[in-house]
């Protein structure tokens, strides 16, 4: 498989501060790839510097299978966590402006905008002033804007940020049938869109990548599981024998429920049916979500550094 973005070991300060340290990550073509992490992390910082096709100066940098150069910069397409566009344009004027710096113009141009202006259900707004669409309009605009000139690459900096819901469901709905193939990045601190749109992702913390994988590989590795059990009445002695179970790191109660954490859930209810199945009304393994691998590779990550 080849690779849209391949960084190694990118090093990148501003003064005193180091936004990106020892940066390194492996994007596959084709995929829908999250980076993830909290704010200061160097996600945008990462963004720009694929965006602007820049040499960055320790490490390296590889775009579309080659070095950065303005030339692969034709090839990508950006949505940054600001709107770009002129509010006194419309929409129509924005995305022929668009198209202009990226050498579409005249019939094809007209075309290609009518096309995700329908797409991205601006059609009836095309002429009006920007400064009168919504907030959610605003960011599909940009984003049918950056998908104009069928970029093999598409880099989305917080896309959704102050989209509700359901208008966030249907833009990455249209976004991924309308970007054709192209590999997307997106940085975003929204770890449940990410579950729910990327097919890779990679945590970020202090300029530097902590962990990689599919969401569902990130979960499955999870340190920690909870099981919850909830007993047919409240008892010490039960709870005590629970406690001691091999497995059972910690055991807490809470609502009626006892909750306890450990490395192998299935393993654990196993065990819990053998030793107090009689007293045992209802056994749930708490499903991880991707939050939760999230914060185990942080604060592992804060472990080591101590
Ligand atoms: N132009 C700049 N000048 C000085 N420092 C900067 C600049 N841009 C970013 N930084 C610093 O670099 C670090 C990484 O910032 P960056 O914006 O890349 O993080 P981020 O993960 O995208 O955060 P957020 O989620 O808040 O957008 C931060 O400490 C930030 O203050």
């Amino acid at each position: 498989m080849n690779s849209a973005v391949t960084a190694q070991g990118i090093r990148r300060r501003y003064g005193e501060r180091t936004a990106l340290d020892g940066f390194s990550l492996e994007v596959p073509e084709g995929s829908v790839f999250g980076v993830l992490g909290p704010n200061g992390s160097g996600k945008s910082t990462f963004l720009a510097l694929v965006a602007g096709a820049e040499r960055p100066p320790e490490g390296s940098l590889t775009i579309l299978g080659g070095p950065p150069t303005r030339s692969v910069r034709a090839r990508i397409g950006t949505v940054f966590q600001e709107n770009a566009s002129d509010p006194l344009m419309t929409p129509l004027e924005y995305l022929l402006f668009a198209g202009r710096l990226f050498g579409v113009t005249g019939q094809a141009a007209r075309e290609r905008s009518a096309e995700l202006l329908e797409r991205f259900g601006l059609a009836g707004r095309a002429k009006d002033p920007i400064s009168t669409l919504s907030g959610g309009m605003r960011r599909r605009l940009e984003v049918a804007r950056a998908l104009l000139h069928r970029p093999a690459l598409l880099l989305l900096d917080e896309p959704t940020t102050g989209v509700d819901p359901e208008e966030r469901k249907l833009l990455w709905e249209t976004v991924l049938v309308e970007r054709s193939g192209a590999t997307v990045l997106l940085a975003t601190n929204d770890l449940h869109e990410a579950d729910a749109v990327c097919d890779l992702v990679a945590f970020v913390q202090a300029g530097r990548v902590v962990a990689t994988g599919s969401p569902a590989e990130l979960k499955r590795n999870l340190r920690k599981q909870t099981v919850r059990v909830e007993l047919h009445s409240a008892s010490s002695e039960v709870e005590a024998q629970i406690a001691e179970l091999a497995g059972a790191d910690n055991v807490t109660a809470a609502n009626g429920e006892l909750l306890i954490t450990t490395d192998d859930a299935a393993a654990l209810a196993a065990r819990l049916f053998e030793a107090a199945g009689a007293a045992i009304r209802s056994l749930r393994i708490d499903e991880a979500s991707l939050e939760d691998a999230y914060f185990q590779f942080v604060q592992r990550r804060k472990e080591a550094v101590r």
